[in-house]
């Protein structure tokens, strides 16, 4: 099935909190408990979380037909539910933007918005299994960091869907997955996601990802992203930064998969993005279990801003963008 869809009325997802050990599903249907859904990681990713803001505002257009002030305020609600993947506002706004036109043309809207995710990741994946195959041969060993697979998007995946056009390419030999703190994407959702796909993986602490880049077991970084700025630097998980390093030091190509919809031209650099902060918990205590002395102050950033000096390419659904070679994703291209 797919991560996340409409059926009956509701929004239906997978409760991404409960992987790898229990596959439930979550059916929503306020806002509110869409939006506690996405603040507490239910549904997560970037991707996903553009279909979450689409379907959520085709349910807000259902609830409160008739009061276009109400769907513009659960719009907002939904919008500022986590602040740094652009996707989220994105499909909000592309289901919004049908509002006059009422609440099955929003719905309408939102479903194009999912159908659309699912073709843009075939179509990004091939080509940048493409790319990496004509650039490396195979075949390959990939390394990742978080999720960044079907789960992250309504269905395929990004960064996991170039690993998929891969091995269906007989081009790939092994993924290493960074297990990804503080919330352990890579541990909990990626692994899973390749045992599932019958991938041989290897799971690391993400202090290691360097090691595997510099003995040479990982052949390229693919990662996926939550804003891509103008410039061609990249806010993917908190991680993604030190891989790029330790990929530059190793010479191993860093590649970000993202759909053009990730791509933010508003946005001029990764400076200006706002780098959402979660609490202390998550770093404190493990598993619910405390590690760190109560009250120990912490920093917890969810995501880091990649410099497009390290970028060696984005792969969209469109093009290839070589931000270390001067590429840069608001050069003019056909749209
Ligand atoms: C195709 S998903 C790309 C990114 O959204 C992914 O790498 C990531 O950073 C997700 O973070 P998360 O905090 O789990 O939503």
């Amino acid at each position: 099935m797919r991560t996340i869809d409409w059926r009956d009325g509701r929004v239906v997802a997978i409760e991404q909190t409960r992987l790898p050990h229990d596959r439930v599903l979550v059916e929503i249907d306020t806002v509110e408990d869409l939006v506690s859904a996405i603040k507490r990681l239910a549904i997560r990713g970037a991707p996903a979380l553009g279909a979450a803001g689409a379907l959520g505002t085709a349910l807000a257009a259902r609830l409160y037909a008739g009061d276009p002030a109400a769907v513009r305020s659960a719009a907002a609600a939904l919008r500022a539910a986590r602040p740094t993947a652009v996707n989220l506002a994105w499909g909000v706004d592309r289901a919004l933007a049908r509002l006059g036109q009422g609440p099955e043309a929003v719905l309408a809207e939102a479903l194009a918005v999912l159908q659309e995710d699912v073709e843009c990741n075939r179509a990004l994946s091939e080509r940048g299994a493409r790319w990496l195959t004509e650039s490396l041969g195979g075949p390959l060993a990939i390394q990742t960091h978080c999720n960044a697979g079907a789960l992250a998007c309504v269905e395929w995946g990004t960064a996991l869907g170039v690993v998929r056009s891969l091995r269906e390419r007989d081009a790939l030999r092994h993924v290493y997955a960074a297990e990804t703190r503080p919330l352990l994407q890579g541990a909990r959702l990626t692994s899973w996601e390749l045992a599932d796909m019958k991938v041989p993986h290897t799971l690391v602490v993400d202090s290691a990802s360097a090691s595997v880049l510099a003995r040479g077991l990982a052949d390229a970084v693919v990662v996926g992203a939550d804003r891509i700025a103008a410039n061609g630097d990249v806010v993917n998980k908190v991680g993604t930064f030190p891989l790029a390093l330790a990929a530059a030091h190793a010479g191993a190509p860093m590649v970000v998969a993202a759909p053009e919809s990730t791509i933010d031209l508003a946005t001029p650099t990764g400076a200006e993005v706002e780098i959402e902060i979660r609490g202390s918990d998550e770093v404190t205590r493990w598993g619910g279990v405390p590690v760190a002395l109560a009250g120990t102050d912490t920093l917890n950033y969810a995501f880091d801003v990649t410099p497009a000096a390290l970028v060696t390419a984005i792969v969209t659904e469109r093009r290839i963008i070589l931000p270390s070679a001067g590429g840069r994703p608001d050069d003019r291209y056909e749209r």
